[in-house]
């Protein structure tokens, strides 16, 4: 079956939109990614340090939606308990588990080191990068979407 290029998007954005409004992680780790873009404005960061953030933030959101999408297939295919269903969830998990202490650690490494050098003067020096302010206003989007269209999918399946 040819998909067109917009209806190829819009199953990827239900998809994310999905996964952020049934996995309580996922809540968490997206909200603690716009938290932390959201800091980074105001830290005197060189190309490297974004690209560790970015990169810790983005990996964080992908293994707990390809964990969110594991779970779905085996579910699918058995609601009763199975050694190769563990398995299939378990490594799953265990992927999001190491996306996130990655992330813990660019943050100790990266950004930590960033605040205690910080003085006020660089609160006033907001670096409006155009990607930067791009990403995080497609995270602020998706919560809000996510948010507004909780209601109307209650009690329904919604797109899915
Ligand atoms: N069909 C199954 N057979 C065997 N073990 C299972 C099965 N389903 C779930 N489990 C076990 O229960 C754990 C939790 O599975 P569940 O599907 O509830 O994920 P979850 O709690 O929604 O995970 P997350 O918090 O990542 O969303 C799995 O990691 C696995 O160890």
């Amino acid at each position: 079956m040819r998909r067109s290029l917009k209806e190829s998007f819009s199953y990827a954005f239900w998809g994310l939109i999905y996964s952020l409004r049934t996995q309580r992680n996922m809540k968490i780790h997206f909200l603690a990614g716009i938290g932390v873009l959201t800091l980074s404005l105001f830290l005197p960061f060189n190309g490297y340090d974004y690209l560790f953030v970015f990169f810790a933030v983005a990996l964080v959101i992908i293994t707990e939606m390809i964990n969110t999408a594991i779970e779905a297939t085996v579910d699918l295919f058995t609601k009763d308990y199975h050694r190769l269903a563990k398995i299939a969830k378990d490594v799953a998990a265990g992927a999001v588990l190491l996306a996130a202490i990655n992330s813990i650690g660019v943050f100790f490494l990266v950004i930590i080191p960033k605040i205690k050098g910080l003085s006020y003067l660089n609160l006033y020096r907001i670096r409006l990068y155009p990607f930067h302010i791009l990403l995080l206003l497609i995270g602020l989007l998706f919560l809000l979407y996510t948010f507004l269209s909780y209601g109307r999918s209650r009690g329904g399946r919604g797109h899915f």
